[in-house]
């Protein structure tokens, strides 16, 4: 698309307006807020056209002069790469040495930052601001949100003499694209269910956190997750303009280059990077305050310490708890870290749990290097309003596949699964690498749009499919087909859509059909009416996906009765992967790993015993009998009082606990059952 010509604000007017920081008893680290709160605003700036991109490039220039010291700084209280370091890497999930990943944020963690704790407290202290009073009037005049500064009062972030009137009176915000209030995901539309929420909050993230999101869709180029780049140097580069000597980059300059790309491609700059046009598309450049505007939401709840205010997120999230029939269920979690199926199979989370950066890993490998993608990239956002593909889709759909569909936990490696080596080797093959790697497989080569993993309960299916997302980048949304049909009675059709209409715009993703059978299952005479109707809506999703080449989506069912998928759904799921019962050495790998992380006792031998006794456990019934094990310990303590234990005095787990847990723990799978698994195999799997 031909770029507009933007620009229409002068380099000076938005130095008078925003740029000084004339008080010189700012603190650093209210410097550093400020710091960030300008990028945020240049940014919205640009993608709104109020600026053009020369102007931008400008700004920042000047800007990153005027503030190097606090852009390079590695102060442990002030300096931008260090808060960095402390929000961010708390707010991800972070690769360790061990390569293991581990999600670092917790509530606990986060509140007990130093600087949230400065924040929250600066919250209940509206009045006595930690800010010098003339300091505080200065940025409040220059339209500083309060968490930007610390100790004022949240004022609109686009100020009094801000950006809400400037926007809200501009014909360029108004006339240009959607209507940022008017996006289902808007504020707005959270507004119209929650109390008030200053649109400040809604609008313009205002916490530094957020602004440091924001810092990264817009501008920065060190990866988010995780690292050094990030903390030994915050480099800001302009795309295109930059190319010709406008880089603001500090050091880490391939970090810089790899994430210009993108952001090229983001905005459909091309390289040469004229300065005289800027590529940025209407749509896109509402794109960007939209996906703006959300990440704030998402961080405001990560940061709202300030006592009454809620995010519109949060109160989201406080409505649904409350609502019965709703979105809480809490399932327990997983021995490998998953949270087990809710909705379907969704994995909740609530306003405190994971940071979903807008920036995805840049250099993942296969194993363990990456992450589940738990965002979007660019312009593929669904929540951007721009995107058409949401437009007929209601917004309290969209946000819960966002919230109860789209997973959030821990990533899964190739190693977590023991095992089913033939599937695992076959999904590398045919899914991942395809998905890592497009441009290679092209044609014949290019992955299948739907694999169905077939076997019986508890060998690893869900574990394989969010396995397969972590693996190759993708966003993971996965969903029991039997809450399509039971738990959003009448809405299940829509939900379908919906579903597929938000994939599409987190591509590359894949769905994880749990319980594929009840919604495939063969038509037949007593089929209900609402079923009928999903289930053709699912077919003619899955068509969609299999038709538009470009499509990155991957649907992989599962399903306990494989006989019972009619022939239309079977046709469809072109990779049909049995994944049976772990062998010998599969069991003694999940024995031997749980129980690692155990303090036992166990020799070589014992475990050789207990791998020989479980013959024809499944996975789950493998997790099961260890945990029923590691209770003996306990148990055997039963003169003693609970209450009173040391830690100490509980005995390391035991063969005499596995001898007993064997009297309870029994497998779930019969061999007739597994005698139908093999049958179907032959007749229409795709292993051996
Ligand atoms: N191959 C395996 N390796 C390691 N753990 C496993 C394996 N299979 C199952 N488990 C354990 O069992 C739990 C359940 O596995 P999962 O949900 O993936 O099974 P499933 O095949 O999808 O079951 P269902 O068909 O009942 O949905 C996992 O969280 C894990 O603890």
């Amino acid at each position: 698309m031909e770029a507009p010509m933007h620009g229409t604000v002068h380099l000076s007017d938005w130095q008078k307006s925003y740029f000084a920081i004339a008080s010189g008893t700012c603190t650093p680290g209210q410097k550093a807020d400020e710091y960030r709160a300008k990028i945020l605003r240049i940014q919205y700036a640009w993608a709104n056209s109020e600026i053009s991109q020369v102007c931008a490039a400008n700004l920042f220039k000047k800007y990153a002069e005027k503030y190097s010291a606090i852009i390079d700084s590695d102060n442990i209280e002030t300096g931008l790469n260090n808060y960095a370091e402390n929000i961010l890497t708390l707010a991800k999930c972070q690769q360790n040495d061990s390569d293991k990943w581990q999600s670092a944020l917790t509530t606990e963690n986060v509140f007990g930052l130093k600087c949230v704790q400065e924040r929250i407290q600066a919250g209940k202290n509206v009045q006595s601001s930690q800010m010098a009073p003339a300091d505080a009037l200065v940025l409040a005049d220059k339209g500083v949100s309060a968490s930007a500064a610390p100790g004022l009062p949240r004022p609109s972030a686009f100020s009094s003499t801000g950006e809400s009137e400037r926007c809200a009176s501009s014909s360029k915000c108004t006339g240009r694209g959607p209507n940022f209030f008017e996006h289902p995901l808007s504020s707005k539309s959270l507004q119209s269910s929650v109390p008030p929420v200053t649109k400040t909050s809604d609008i313009l993230p205002v916490s530094s956190a957020s602004l440091s999101e924001q810092i990264h869709m817009g501008f920065q180029a060190a990866p988010l997750f995780g690292n050094k780049e990030m903390t030994s140097g915050a480099s800001l580069k302009i795309p295109g303009n930059c190319s010709d000597g406008q880089n603001l980059s500090l050091p880490n300059q391939s970090s810089v280059q790899a994430w210009s790309g993108k952001r090229k491609a983001f905005y459909g700059l091309t390289d040469k990077g004229s300065t005289s046009t800027s590529s940025l598309a209407p749509c896109q450049a509402s794109s960007t305050m939209e996906a703006n505007s959300f990440s704030g939401n998402r961080n405001g709840s990560e940061e709202s310490g300030a006592p009454g205010f809620r995010t519109a997120k949060e109160q989201l999230w406080v409505d649904q708890q409350k609502k019965p029939q709703s979105l809480q269920q809490r399932a327990p979690v997983s021995t490998y870290g998953g949270v087990k199926k809710s909705l379907g199979a969704g994995r909740s989370r609530g306003p405190f749990s994971k940071f979903v950066p807008p920036v995805p890993k840049q250099d993942g490998n296969e194993n363990g290097g990456v992450q589940c993608k738990p965002h979007a990239r660019g312009p593929t956002d669904p929540l951007l309003p721009v995107d058409e593909r949401l437009k007929s889709i209601e917004p309290k759909m969209v946000e819960l596949i966002m919230h109860e569909i789209m997973d959030h936990g821990p990533p899964v490696n190739w190693d977590d699964i023991a095992g089913v080596e033939f599937a695992k080797a076959t999904i590398k093959e045919i899914v991942v690498w395809p998905m890592l790697r497009p441009d290679i497989f092209t044609g014949l080569r290019g992955p299948p749009k739907g694999i169905l993993l077939f076997g019986p309960p508890g060998t690893g299916k869900t574990l394989i499919g969010k396995c397969i997302a972590c693996q190759s980048g993708a966003t993971f949304f996965s969903i029991s087909a039997s809450s399509l049909t039971s738990k959003w009675v009448g809405e299940g059709e829509k939900m379908v859509r919906a579903l597929f209409a938000v994939a599409r715009c987190q591509q590359p993703a894949v769905i994880f059909i749990d319980e594929i059978d009840s919604l495939l299952s063969q038509r037949g005479d007593g089929e209900h009416e609402s079923s009928r109707r999903i289930k053709t809506e699912f077919l003619v999703q899955l068509d969609g996906a299999t038709t538009s080449s470009e499509d990155r989506i991957l649907v992989v069912g599962a399903t306990n009765r494989p006989q019972e998928i009619d022939e239309a759904a079977r046709r469809r799921l072109v990779k049909r992967l049995y994944i049976p019962l772990p062998e010998a050495s599969a069991r003694k790998q999940i024995v031997t790993r749980l129980m690692s992380k155990e303090h036992n006792c166990l020799s070589e031998e014992e475990i050789e015993l207990i791998v020989k006794q479980s013959d024809g456990f499944s996975g789950a019934d493998m997790t099961q009998l260890c945990r029923e094990a590691s209770l003996g310990p306990i148990r055997s303590l039963q003169s003693m009082d609970i209450t009173t234990i040391l830690p100490e005095q509980v005995r390391p787990i035991a063969f005499v606990d596995f001898e007993s847990a064997f009297g309870t723990v029994r497998p779930s799978v019969s061999s007739k059952d597994l005698e139908l698994y093999e049958t179907w195999n032959q007749t229409f799997g795709c292993g051996r």
